[in-house]
């Protein structure tokens, strides 16, 4: 999975012990959710496309899954964002077909930054699906 936030941010509120670290109050802390959903102690073959993985509620209960976060500061959007990106996904592959520009494979490499992007954006075609022309040349 690719969190769009791979790292989560917290400060302690009193002292604790996390893993056999002590950590005092105030300190910033640094939750790697990348590292998370890529442990192949949690998950067998992490980096192999298989999403029927999350399909489970284990993952889930055991807080293995967190591209909205975790706990009091979790994100409040995500019911609105599961919502969105079906609506979303579901009227791009309604409306449209969609085909690759050559023969390889999307490249699914990760860049850099606090938001993760692709390395290469991805480039596709599409052309409207001969029962939607009519309904997208409407104004
Ligand atoms: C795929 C879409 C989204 C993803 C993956 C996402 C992910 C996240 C993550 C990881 C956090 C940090 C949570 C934490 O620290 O535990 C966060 C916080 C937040 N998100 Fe989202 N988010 C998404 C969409 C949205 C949308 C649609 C909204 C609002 C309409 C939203 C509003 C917020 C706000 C206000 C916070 C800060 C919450 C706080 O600090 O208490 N997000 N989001």
């Amino acid at each position: 999975m690719y969190p769009i936030g791979p790292i989560l941010t917290r400060e302690s509120s009193e002292e604790c012990t996390v893993g056999g670290f002590r950590i005092p109050r105030g300190t910033m802390l640094l939750v790697n959710i990348w590292a998370i959903h890529y442990d192949p102690g949690y998950w067998e073959n992490p980096t192999e496309f298989k999403p029927e993985r999350f399909l489970g509620s284990e993952a889930e209960e055991k807080g293995l899954i967190l591209p909205f976060g975790i706990g009091r500061r979790k994100c409040p959007g995500e019911g609105m964002a599961m919502r969105l990106i079906l609506l979303a996904m579901g009227c791009l592959i309604q409306c449209f077909e969609w085909e690759r520009i050559g023969e390889e494979m999307v490249d699914m490499s990760e860049g850099n930054g606090m938001t993760m992007p692709k390395a290469k954006p991805l480039v596709a075609k599409c052309r409207p699906r001969p029962a939607m022309k009519s309904l997208l040349s409407q104004n």
